[in-house]
């Protein structure tokens, strides 16, 4: 939204402020329905704290810790609650930047909770793709500096948070990243695809999606997935020399900069946000998705076997 905003400031005439500001009114409506769900969040998850939130006004920045055990798996209620900080990050005067983690170890994110898409009823279903297509937009379109220190395994829906942010630091150590939806019988949507392209290009984009490729730390770097690896005991401090460097960057600049590169993706989904989510519905009703979500998550709940 904030870099739709920016670009409305730029682009003052013509046929091009019209039509971002059709998308821009569709997107509020889009918001508006979720202002419900977002109370009923709130008060579902009172007792829980999903994630942290480490403001240092001072230097400028947050630190952003996810804490929904066991794996950060992104539901309904989780991706509402996050919308609502992204939320407030974007509309705070003292903030510049915020590092996104997590404070489960050897995990990031898991991505999208599978048992969203397994046997749902179609209004949870709308209700959580609407949430998860809100966090992506508020996430890539985002006026402020995101660094994501991506602290373990990030799959799947993990790994788009982490591609939605400004730059990727990564643990060293043996936790995968990527796109690997093919495995679950689903294919990528379109603006999971376009943010891996605009991340990693084209080509390398085709590779991975159609083999569901997950990389180790050492392969994401080599292909520009991530930026920088660290060990995990740095990783903090690593995204914090990052973030000073990239908050002592003249800010109206680097904003106006960012929204140039990343506005026609955005518009893409913010034209057909509705028209995506019809055919999310449509997709995980089908009886063979919904045979491979099965299989898939049997796979998960088997016993680990002994690597002895
Ligand atoms: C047209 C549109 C189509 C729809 C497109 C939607 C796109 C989808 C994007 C997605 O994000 S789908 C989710 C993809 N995620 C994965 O494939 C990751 C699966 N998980 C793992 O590989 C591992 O859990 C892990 C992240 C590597 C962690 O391994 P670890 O050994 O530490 O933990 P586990 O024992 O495997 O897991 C603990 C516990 O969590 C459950 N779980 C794991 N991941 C998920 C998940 N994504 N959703 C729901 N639940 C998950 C796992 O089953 C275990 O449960 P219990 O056995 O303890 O009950």
């Amino acid at each position: 939204m904030s870099i739709i905003k920016s670009a409305f400031r730029v682009l003052r005439f013509g046929s091009a402020k019209n039509q971002l500001f059709s998308l821009e009114s569709k997107t509020c409506r889009a918001f508006s329905v979720c202002n419900k769900l977002r109370q009923d969040a709130s008060d579902a998850n009172a007792s829980k704290i999903n994630f942290y939130v480490d403001e240092n006004k001072e230097k400028g920045y947050a630190i952003l810790k996810l804490n929904k055990g066991p794996v950060n798996s992104l539901n309904l209620e989780f991706l509402t609650e996050l919308n609502i900080q992204l939320e407030k990050f974007e509309e705070s005067k003292e903030i510049k930047g915020v590092i996104l983690t997590s404070s489960i170890p050897n995990i990031f994110s898991a991505g999208l909770d599978i048992m969203e898409m397994y046997q749902i009823k179609q209004d949870r279903g709308s209700q959580f793709w609407t949430a998860l297509q809100e966090t992506w937009i508020k996430l890539y379109g985002s006026n402020k500096i995101y660094i994501a220190a991506i602290n373990g395994h990030s799959p799947a829906g993990g790994c788009l948070l982490s591609i939605s942010c400004d730059y990727r630091i990564m643990s060293k150590g043996p936790y995968k990243i990527g796109l690997n939806e093919t495995l679950l019988g689903i294919k990528a949507p379109f603006w999971f695809r376009d943010t891996m392209i605009n991340t990693i290009g084209y080509r390398e984009t085709e590779k991975a999606l159609q083999l569901g490729k997950l990389y180790s730390s050492e392969e994401a770097l080599a292909v520009n997935l991530v930026d920088e690896l660290a060990d995990s005991k740095d990783l903090i401090t690593k995204a914090e020399e990052q973030m000073s460097k990239w908050c002592a960057i003249p800010t109206v600049a680097r904003e106006l900069t960012k929204s140039s590169m990343r506005r026609d993706t955005l518009s893409k989904l913010i034209a057909q946000r509705e028209a995506d989510t019809q055919s999310f519905i449509e997709f995980t009703q089908r009886d063979s998705i919904q045979k491979s979500l099965r299989m898939y998550l049997e796979s998960l709940k088997k016993p680990k076997k002994s690597s002895a």
